[in-house]
């Protein structure tokens, strides 16, 4: 046999027979179905996608106005966007033009600029010449693609929630928030020790904002997210977020109540802008800047600037800070609460801050959630601000949490979790990227959310206390009095995480548990609470979701399902008709008895076996408690003297 040089053989011995394919001549089928109407694969990739219905009839039958067509509305839309997007100091722009850069364009209609700076014949920027392409409320769909593609550290879980990364800050940075001072908000707001509202003058604002336009403007997309808050229909804020990440845009999309199609279509100009230009940091020369962290709010503009931080809790505890202002002018309360309603349409308020519970236990499956964390209490009830949750995931378990757990599904934003390389499973135990790891989702996600979000006036108002030193009784009857004092005072102790650079669990004083987010002063809000809860008889509880048996690291956290039926008590009214007996120094009313808990418990002392301890720990946290209160002696609460000064006596005694 012939072979040549690598081996093969040139004349085979028997050639192998021809493979027949075709039995009828012609075209290979390898199947029976019809063929593809395309010619080529970008003709196939065509088909796949359709062209979303357009939501109004374009002749304009919806009533009896006149609808404006389909190319006038996205022209006016996009006129919009621009005006957000334009800079104030350069005549010239980027022109904005929708869709994906890397995509197909949507629609390249130009926008002629909105402001008239005479505009010089020859470019005098480069960034005049560039096209900013917006990608504006996208789906969750759209934003997962966008987020893989080009956003490092996203990812799908096992349950189909979008893992995604907020970069070095994993947690709100309130030491870098600025409020602009001016003529009006020096007077309205609350300013010096105590207050969150740090000042910052109208031109370092403008110097910020422009900082951020500039840095979107540079980027290949933005992503522009126009949405409301509130689900009270006469106080409806509308917000539009530009943002640089799809994690930002699916975060908001998530958290602020979605528009329907036809909401969008009218959208019209919003009455709140974020510019959140996370990943750019703030310039360190800039007056008032003390990192390279600025959140900086400005009320005259009805703006917000974000600078180095990516965390997304900053975006919405931001707009709840702006709520915290523009409610109250319309004598509507503005409250960092839970809030839920049962069967019979009875409402409770869950007050706490960060870690005490508010997200936790205002999920229950057997009551309507009306929301997690922020809600507004105004004449005709209570509404919640928006329109999703988001949830601490440490620890976060199937049999204790199970609405939450089931929540982590497809759309949800998960935040700085870990899992499984392969699997894609989650591992809510691991602290590896921060002890703050968060589930953003849809409230609709909540299988017993009411919807839409409001609710009667409330009958409980339950304010949560996680307290570290483990002397708080795990509940307690409050009188008005004592219900205003402890909601001024906000005592609870910070449980790591959710604010930089907190390890360990400290005891912590915020005023109306959440002054961080309050922009009057604490009395104006307290005394609002006080005249609501009077006015519709509702009763105020304090319930201790931290420790018992001793102090942090000696004592055990209330357990969970104890605190659950302690709720339950309070929610079904069986509590409001036990028999109390009063506790030295704080004077709390505190139950003897409650179905399903030790009754034990109820008092703390017993659970501590050092009671010599017990009474030291307890005078402590007393002396923390007076000497917070300090600040608060001078100011009147509300109307009422006589109130204020019961206010005064409802401290603790010794
Ligand atoms: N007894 C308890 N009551 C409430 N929450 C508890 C309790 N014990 C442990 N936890 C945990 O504490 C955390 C409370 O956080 P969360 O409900 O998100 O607080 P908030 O919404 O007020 O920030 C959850 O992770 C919850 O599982
Ligand atoms: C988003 C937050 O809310 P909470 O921890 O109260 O759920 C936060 O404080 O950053
Ligand atoms: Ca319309
Ligand atoms: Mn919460």
């Amino acid at each position: 046999m012939a072979a040549n040089g690598n081996g093969v053989s040139t004349t085979p011995k028997s050639p192998l027979a021809r493979i027949q394919t075709q039995k009828n001549g012609g075209i290979c089928h390898d199947d029976s179905g019809k063929p593809v109407k395309a010619q080529t694969i970008d003709e196939l990739h065509s088909l796949q996608k359709k062209r979303s219905a357009p939501t109004t009839p374009l002749d304009g039958v919806q009533g009896t106005f006149a609808t404006i067509s389909e190319d006038e509305r996205q022209r006016q839309q996009l006129q919009s966007i621009s005006a957000s997007l334009a800079s104030l100091t350069r005549g010239t722009g980027p022109k904005v033009v929708r869709g994906d850069p890397a995509g197909k364009v949507q629609s390249v209609s130009h926008v002629a600029h909105h402001h008239h700076i005479e505009a010089p014949t020859i470019s005098v920027s480069d960034s005049s010449l560039k096209f900013t392409h917006v990608l504006y409320n996208l789906s969750p769909a759209e934003l997962y693609e966008q987020a893989i593609k080009y956003e490092k550290g996203s990812f799908i879980t096992s349950t189909g929630a979008l893992a995604t990364l907020s970069g070095a800050k994993t947690g709100r940075s309130p030491r870098d928030k600025r409020v602009v001072i001016d003529d009006s908000t020096q007077d309205e707001l609350w300013w010096g020790k105590g207050s969150p509202n740090i000042e910052m003058d109208e031109h370092t604002f403008m110097v910020n904002r422009e900082r951020a336009v500039d840095y979107l403007n540079s980027l290949d997309k933005v992503f522009v997210n126009d949405q409301f808050l509130n689900w009270d229909p006469q106080n409806r804020i509308k917000v539009r977020i530009v943002s640089a990440r799809a994690y930002h845009s699916l975060f908001m999309h998530n958290m602020c109540i979605r528009p329907t199609p036809e909401e969008l279509e009218n959208f019209g100009t919003p009455d709140f802008t974020i510019y959140n230009a996370g990943q750019f940091p703030c310039n360190r020369y800039t007056h008032y800047m003390t990192s390279s962290t600025s959140i900086d709010l400005n009320l005259a503009r009805r703006e917000m600037v974000i600078l180095g931080t990516q965390y997304a809790g900053e975006m919405k505890k931001g707009l709840f800070s702006v709520m915290h202002y523009l409610m109250p002018m319309r004598q509507i309360l503005s409250l960092h609460s839970g809030c839920n309603m049962g069967k019979d349409g009875d409402v409770a308020l869950f007050f706490g801050l960060s870690g005490t519970g508010k997200t936790t236990l205002s999920t229950d499956h057997n009551r309507y959630l009306i929301g997690d964390d922020e809600h507004c209490w105004s004449d005709n009830g209570v509404s919640n601000i928006e329109g999703g949750c988001y949830a601490k995931c440490i620890d976060l378990s199937r049999e204790k949490e199970p609405d939450i757990w089931n929540a982590i599904k497809f759309g949800t934003v998960l935040e700085n979790v870990v899992f499984d390389e392969h699997t894609r499973e989650v591992d809510y135990g691991d602290k590896s990227v921060t002890e703050n790891t968060r589930a953003a989702y849809p409230i609709e996600y909540i299988p017993n959310a009411k919807i839409p979000c409001v609710g009667p006036h409330p009958k409980n108002v339950i304010l949560l206390a996680c307290d570290a030193f483990g002397v708080l009784p795990p509940v307690s009857k409050l009188s008005l009095a004592q219900t205003m004092y402890h909601f001024i005072s906000g005592y609870t102790a910070l449980v790591a995480g959710t604010e930089d650079g907190i390890k360990e669990p400290t005891a912590t004083f915020s005023a109306c548990f959440g002054a961080a987010f309050i922009m009057l002063h604490p009395t104006k809000y307290a005394a609002m609470l006080a005249e609501k809860m009077q006015k519709h008889g509702a009763t105020g509880w304090l319930v201790n979701t931290g420790w018992s048996g001793g102090s942090y690291g000696s004592g055990n956290r209330i357990k969970l399902p104890y605190t659950r039926k302690i709720i339950d008590a309070i929610h079904s009214g069986s509590l409001l008709n036990a028999t109390y007996h009063k506790t030295e120094v704080f004077g709390l009313d505190i139950p003897t008895e409650i179905e399903g808990v030790p009754s034990e418990i109820l008092h703390p002392e017993n659970t501590w076996a050092d009671k010599k301890a017990y009474k030291e720990t307890l005078l402590k946290l007393a002396g923390l408690f007076k000497k917070n209160f300090e600040t608060f002696t001078n100011y009147k609460i509300g109307k009422d003297n006589k109130l204020t000064e019961e206010i005064l006596a409802a401290g603790p005694n010794f």
